[in-house]
């Protein structure tokens, strides 16, 4: 699946912040197709299509790299690194409160093989416990939010599990905490879901035990198939396998993350709205002063990203070493920079209150 890139003379990039370094009379706007896909997962749907979106999750796999002519911005140019641009950045939230909102695998903790084992780093610990202290700060996760809050261990920070389907406020030592009672937010409409999402936990484990390398992850509101330790000779059988269980489940559905099938409710929430939500409630819904930055590696953070760019407020940064295609004004190569970045923007602040 090659993406298309439009060039237009129409800006998507509406603050400057979000601006890229000037290309002449023009900016690149990405393709208006829906960047989060969601497989098919009736009938209809060929496995062959489940499979090469699969093949398109894993970055060794070319296909998935925007397709750019010789005359067209590079895909850094395009996203610069948000270290090379951190003083323009800083320029753009000038008198605006910064809310800042972290995704946690591939953003704070490396990927790895085992999800059980995605542990993040003291050092990194330590850069966000200092960040929370300067700015109201979010893990917005796929994850479990016991399980997010089990390796970042920050009882300081807000956090959205389930992506964004769970979410919790500090339960102390925040200067951001609203009122006595820490937030607490699940949507009615994906409470419903719980008993089906265990069921369909069950029959997944159940379907795909024969599949050696195979995991399958409880996150409550959702479930997680990963298939980074599958031999890539049976992605198919597991695409099978995990399509028959599903075909009993129309109200689910499935979006795809790194080396990993994401099994969804049917509702219209996600990371972005998520965001939304977690701004409305630290009071900055209908405020200008407020430069909201969302971090994260995934698909599922495009939906953040997007929103964003709809607020025309802050912008998102991309996790990433190979070019995708993304609604994030700016990129990081990997957790290392996210932590070089993270403590820029402490001492920035620091030295700001100093003056
Ligand atoms: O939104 P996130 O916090 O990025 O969560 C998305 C998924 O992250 C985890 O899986 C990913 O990280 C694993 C550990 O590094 C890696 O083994 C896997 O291949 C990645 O997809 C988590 O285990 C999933 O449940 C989340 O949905």
């Amino acid at each position: 699946m090659a993406i298309a890139v439009a060039v237009t003379n129409s800006s998507l990039f509406t603050t400057a912040a979000q601006k890229p370094p000037t290309v002449p009379g023009t900016y690149i706007t990405i393709s208006k197709k829906k960047l989060l896909q969601n497989l098919e997962i009736n009938s209809g749907a060929k496995i062959n299509s489940w499979v090469d979106s699969m093949r398109a999750s894993s970055p060794t796999h070319l296909k998935s790299t925007p397709s750019l002519s010789d005359d067209q911005p590079s895909w850094t140019q395009q996203h610069p690194s948000a270290l090379d641009m951190f003083e323009q950045i800083t320029n753009a939230s000038n008198g605006k409160q910064i809310v800042m909102f972290l995704d946690y695998d591939g953003t704070l903790s490396p990927i790895v093989e085992d999800p059980d084992r995605a542990f993040m780093s003291d050092a990194m610990r330590a850069t966000v416990r200092k960040l929370a202290r300067y700015f109201p700060t979010a893990i917005v996760s796929g994850r479990c939010r016991d399980k997010v809050y089990s390796f970042v261990r920050l009882a300081e920070l807000y956090y959205a599990g389930s992506h964004g389907m769970d979410i919790k406020g500090p339960s102390k030592g925040s200067k951001y905490k609203k009122g006595s009672e820490a937030v607490r937010f699940q949507p009615d409409t994906a409470t419903e879901f719980l008993p089906m999402i265990d069921k369909v936990y069950e029959a997944l484990l159940e379907k795909t035990k024969s599949t050696a390398g195979a995991k399958v992850e409880n996150n409550k509101f959702c479930v997680s198939v990963h298939f980074r330790c599958v031999d890539e000779k049976k992605w198919v059988e597991l695409a099978q396998q995990v399509k028959s269980v599903l075909k009993d489940y129309p109200k689910l559905r499935l979006t795809q993350g790194r080396k990993v099938l994401e099994i969804r409710p049917t509702i219209k929430w996600d990371k972005g709205k998520a965001l939304e939500f977690l701004l409305e409630s630290l009071g900055y819904a209908n405020r200008k002063d407020v430069f909201p930055v969302y971090i994260g590696d995934d698909r599922t953070d495009e939906d953040a990203f997007k929103v964003l760019r709809e607020r025309r407020q802050g912008f998102g940064i991309l996790v990433s070493k190979s070019p995708k295609e993304t609604s994030a004004a700016y990129s990081l190569q990997e957790p290392s920079e996210v932590m070089d970045f993270l403590q820029r923007l402490v001492e920035w602040k620091m030295s700001s209150l100093r003056r």
